[in-house]
């Protein structure tokens, strides 16, 4: 179970959100809606234990979550705006990178976004939706409870968000918790909302 209390966050000198609560638990999911600027980026990077809470506590299993960093991290995976590419390594070279920190097969996880046909080519030269899906196929590599996925449709055609609806629900099936950003529809049935 992750719980948020009561969180508040400031970027500069601006109360970005504050008395913010929530739970998730194992299997849900969690949309996060709002305006340009309303902080949901921001959440992400908190919950990813990117941003220090101005106040409140993040829980995970009731324990303070945020209290070593490396265990929270080693249950998350974050996919922020940015897709986190080396450009000049190929599709899967770049996967191979993150199967060595976190195991998991990189043939399987190119299979499951499509790229297996691009796999040889430097990320450099990929399009923008390609990118995307590299970006999101190191979400097929191996488990972790909790995804953090910024804005993860921009970019992608539908076929490639119906895949992504795939790997949501299996992720789910086997108890996994989704936080999403978004302004596009996402295929996560059932999700909450939390508006910021
Ligand atoms: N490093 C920073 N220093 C100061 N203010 C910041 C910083 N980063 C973000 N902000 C401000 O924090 C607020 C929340 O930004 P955030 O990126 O979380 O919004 P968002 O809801 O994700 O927006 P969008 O829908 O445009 O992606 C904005 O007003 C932004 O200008």
């Amino acid at each position: 179970m992750l719980e948020a209390r009561d969180l508040a966050c400031l970027r500069g000198e601006r109360v970005v959100f504050s008395g913010l609560s929530f739970r998730l638990a194992p299997g849900g999911a969690l949309l996060l809606v709002g305006a340009n600027g309303a902080g949901k980026s921001t959440l992400l990077r908190l919950l990813a234990g990117l941003l220090r809470p101005e106040a409140g506590a993040l829980l995970w299993g009731g324990a303070d979550a945020l209290a070593d960093r490396a265990a929270h991290a080693a249950r998350l995976r974050y996919l922020s705006h940015q897709d986190a590419l080396k450009p000049a390594l190929t599709a899967r070279e770049n996967l191979q990178f993150f199967a060595r920190l976190w195991g998991g097969e990189v043939e399987a996880a190119l299979a499951a976004l499509d790229l297996l046909p691009l796999a040889e080519l430097p990320a450099r030269v990929l399009s923008s939706g390609q990118k995307r899906r590299l970006a999101l196929a190191r979400l097929a590599l191996a488990p972790a409870p909790l995804w953090l996925l910024d804005e993860p449709t921009v970019g992608l055609d539908a076929a490639s968000v119906g895949r992504l609806g795939g790997l949501l629900a299996r992720h789910r099936e086997a108890g996994g918790m989704v936080l999403a950003a978004t302004h596009l529809p996402l295929p996560l049935p059932g999700a909450g909302e939390l508006r910021l």
